[in-house]
C-alpha cells in the first residue's frame, strides 16, 4: 500500500532498447558545485583529475543540474541546496515541498496551531513553562529565525505564559561570528513578550556541532552536553546574560563550537532547566541532527547516556523526523508524505542494493534516500554499510576522512558482483568545506577524487556504468561575495570565509563499459535538477520510470 491508501503498483516498465543486468555505481559527491576556477574554489585548485576527465565528456556525458532553491522544493531561489532536499530528490525521484516550505505555509495559515501537536503541548501551558530548542540562525537548512519568531508570537497568543528557548549557535550554514547578532534578535523579542506580561528568557546555549546537533549516532556526547544544559540547567559556564555568553565564549572557539552555557538568576540559579509538566518543541524541521535529542527526549527505555533526570513533560517536533520510527510522535507540522522511492521500486523489481558512507554522511544515502526513512525495504536485497567516522574531531585536521575507506568498500561489492547498484556518498567536500579551511579543503577534494577513480576502475572492470553526481555546492567556492562576485572583508581587512553551501548547479557524469552505445545526455531539459536523476537511473537498470517522475536527463540515439 502507498503511503495515500492506494494500491502501489511496483512494476516498473522495461526499457525499451536499455539492458538490465548491469553493475551501476551511483556515486554522490556531498558539496560538489562547478564555479568559476579561482583560487577560492577548492576543487579547481586541488588535483582532480578523474573530475576533470569525466567533464571531458560534455555535453553528452556530462552536464550540469540545478541542486538549490524550488529544484529541490525550498521556499524561493535564494535558498542554497542541503544534503536532505539533495538526497530526497536525488532518491525520490519527484519535488516535494519540504519542511523549511511546510513550516511557512502552516505558520502564515495559522493552521499550525489548529493541529494534534500544538494543541497536545498547550495543555501545559497554564502551569508549565514551554521550551523551544533549536538552530538559532536564518540559515534554512534546519531552521530559520522567522519561523522561530513567528511561533513565539503565536504561542504566547495563545496562552503559554513561561517561555524558556535553548539556542545553538550556527556558523555553518551562515557566517561565522553571526551567533551574535542573531542572540540579539531574538533577546529583543523575548524582551517585547516581557512587556506584554510573558516570562520569557533564553535558557541555555552551545554551538550546534558540540552541544544537541550530532547526527547518526557519531557522538552521543553532543547531546549530553545539550541534556546536561537544557535538561538539568547545568554547564561549565554561566551567564546572567546570553548576549555576553556567546561575546565571551566565543573569544575561544567559532560559534559551531561554542561550549555549552546556561543562564542563571542573580543566585546562580538556571533560569530554565526542563521539568515535570513542561512543553518542549524542538524547532529544527529538518530530521538528521534532531533525531538524536528526539530520541532521549521521547524513548522511555533510553541508554545512550545517563540522562540523570528524566522529567514528566510533553514533548513535539517542529516536524516528525523519522517516518518509520513515528519519532516523535506528536509534531507541529506534517512532513513532505516522501513516497515510492526509486529505492523502494528498484528493490520491488530484483535490483540488488549496496549503499555506504561514513557515519556523518551514512543517513545521507540511506534515510535521506529513502524518503526520510530508517531501515530496510527488503533486507534479502539490499545491504547498508556505514564506516564509522573519526569521533571528536573538525574535520580540517583529517581532511581525507574516510573517502579510501568507502572506495574501497564500493570497490568490493562491485568486484563481488552480488550488487546491481552500489550507492555511496563520499563527504570530503563538504565536511571539510564547513570548516572553512581552505588548504584541508583542497586537500579533501584530492581525496574524495581519489575515491571516485577506485569505483569508476571497479566499474572497468565488471563492464559496468557509472553515475557520477552531487547533492549541492560547498568547496568550489569558499568565500561570501559581493554582486558582482569580488570577495568580501571584514571591517578589520579579513576575508570573510563561507563555511555554508552555495546556489551553484552541480555536475552529473555517466559512463563505463557497460553504457550502452548511443545513451547521452538530452538537450530538451535544460533545468534538469536533482529530480531528474531518479528517472535516469532506471533507465541504465534497464526501466521505465513512473509517469510521475521528473523526466530521465538520458535518451539512445541511434550511431
Ligand atoms: O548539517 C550540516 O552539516 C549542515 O547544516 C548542512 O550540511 P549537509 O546538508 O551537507 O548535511
Ligand atoms: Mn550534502
Ligand atoms: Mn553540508
Amino acid at each position: 500500500m502507498g503511503s495515500s491508501g492506494q494500491q502501489v503498483s511496483w512494476k516498473l516498465a522495461d526499457h525499451p532498447t536499455l539492458p538490465k543486468g548491469k553493475t551501476l555505481a551511483l556515486i554522490v559527491l556531498d558539496g560538489w558545485g562547478e564555479d568559476k576556477p579561482d583560487e577560492y574554489n577548492c576543487i579547481h585548485v586541488a588535483q582532480t583529475p578523474t573530475m576533470d576527465s569525466l567533464k571531458q565528456g560534455a555535453p553528452e556525458k556530462w552536464r550540469l543540474i540545478r541542486a538549490h532553491g524550488k529544484a529541490v522544493g525550498l521556499p524561493t531561489e535564494d535558498d542554497m541546496g542541503n544534503s536532505e532536499v539533495g538526497h530526497n530528490a536525488l532518491g525520490a525521484g519527484r519535488i516535494f515541498a519540504q519542511g523549511a516550505k511546510l513550516v511557512d505555509i502552516a505558520l502564515a495559515s495559522g493552521k499550525i496551531y489548529e493541529g494534534e501537536g500544538f494543541k497536545y503541548i498547550s495543555e501545559c501551558f497554564e502551569k508549565g513553562t514551554l521550551h523551544l530548542i533549536g538552530l538559532l540562525s536564518d540559515g534554512g537548512v534546519h531552521s530559520r529565525l522567522d519561523q522561530l519568531q513567528l511561533l513565539l508570537k503565536g504561542a504566547s497568543e495563545r496562552g503559554a505564559k513561561r517561555i524558556r528557548v535553548h539556542i545553538l549557535t550556527d556558523g555553518r550554514d551562515v557566517l561565522d561570528g553571526s551567533s551574535v547578532g542573531f542572540v540579539e534578535t531574538l533577546e529583543s523579542d523575548l524582551a517585547k513578550l516581557r512587556e506584554n506580561g510573558v516570562d520569557a528568557q533564553i535558557a541555555s546555549g552551545g554551538g550546534r556541532m558540540y552541544v544537541t546537533m550530532d547526527r547518526y549516532e557519531n557522538d552521543w556526547d553532543v547531546v549530553k552536553r545539550g541534556w546536561d544544559a537544557q535538561v538539568r540547567g547545568e554547564a561549565p559556564h554561566k551567564f546572567t546574560n546570553a548576549v555576553e555568553a556567546v561575546k565571551k565564549l566565543r573569544e575561544n572557539a567559532n560559534d559551531q563550537y561554542l561550549p555549552p552555557f546556561v543562564i542563571v538568576d542573580e543566585n546562580e540559579k538556571a533560569v530554565g532547566p526542563i521539568e515535570d509538566g513542561d512543553a518542549v518543541v524542538t524547532f529544527n524541521f529538518r530530521a538528521d541532527r534532531m533525531v538524536m535529542l528526539a530520541k532521549a527526549l521521547e524513548y522511555q527505555d533510553f541508554d545512550k547516556f545517563d540522562r540523570v533526570k528524566v522529567p514528566k513533560i510533553r514533548y513535539a517536533g517542529m516536524l516528525q523526523y523519522d517516518g518509520e520510527l513515528k519519532l516523535p510522535g506528536r509534531y507541529l507540522v506534517s512532513p513532505p508524505e516522501i513516497d515510492r522511492t526509486s529505492g523502494e521500486y528498484l528493490v520491488h523489481n530484483g535490483v540488488r542494493t549496496f549503499a555506504c558512507s561514513e557515519t556523518v554522511k551514512f543517513g545521507h544515502v540511506t534515510f535521506f534516500w529513502n524518503g526520510n526513512r530508517s531501515g530496510y525495504f527488503n533486507p534479502e536485497m539490499e545491504e547498508y554499510v556505514e564506516i564509522p567516522s573519526d569521533v571528536g574531531i573538525t574535520f580540517n585536521v583529517q581532511p581525507k576522512m574516510k573517502a579510501l575507506e568507502i572506495g574501497e568498500k564500493a570497490r568490493d561489492a562491485i568486484l563481488s558482483r552480488k550488487f546491481d547498484q552500489v550507492r555511496v556518498n563520499i563527504p570530503n567536500g563538504d565536511m571539510v568545506g564547513h570548516t572553512g579551511d581552505i588548504q584541508a579543503t583542497v586537500v579533501a577534494c584530492k581525496a574524495a577524487d581519489e575515491a571516485v577513480k577506485m569505483i569508476i576502475d571497479a566499474i572497468e572492470q565488471v563492464g559496468g556504468i557509472y553515475v557520477v553526481t552531487a547533492d549541492h555546492g560547498n568547496a568550489e567556492d569558499m568565500v561570501k561575495r559581493n554582486k558582482s562576485g569580488q570577495p568580501l572583508y571584514d571591517k578589520s581587512g579579513k576575508l570573510q570565509i563561507l563555511t555554508s553551501h552555495t546556489c551553484q548547479p552541480v555536475p552529473i557524469a555517466i559512463g563505463g563499459p557497460g553504457l550502452a552505445s548511443g545513451v547521452r545526455f538530452r538537450n530538451d531539459v535544460p533545468d534538469g535538477g536533482l529530480a531528474n536523476v531518479a528517472a535516469t537511473v532506471m533507465n541504465l537498470h534497464g526501466y521505465v520510470a513512473p509517469n510521475d517522475y521528473e523526466p530521465t536527463l538520458i535518451e539512445v540515439v541511434n550511431n
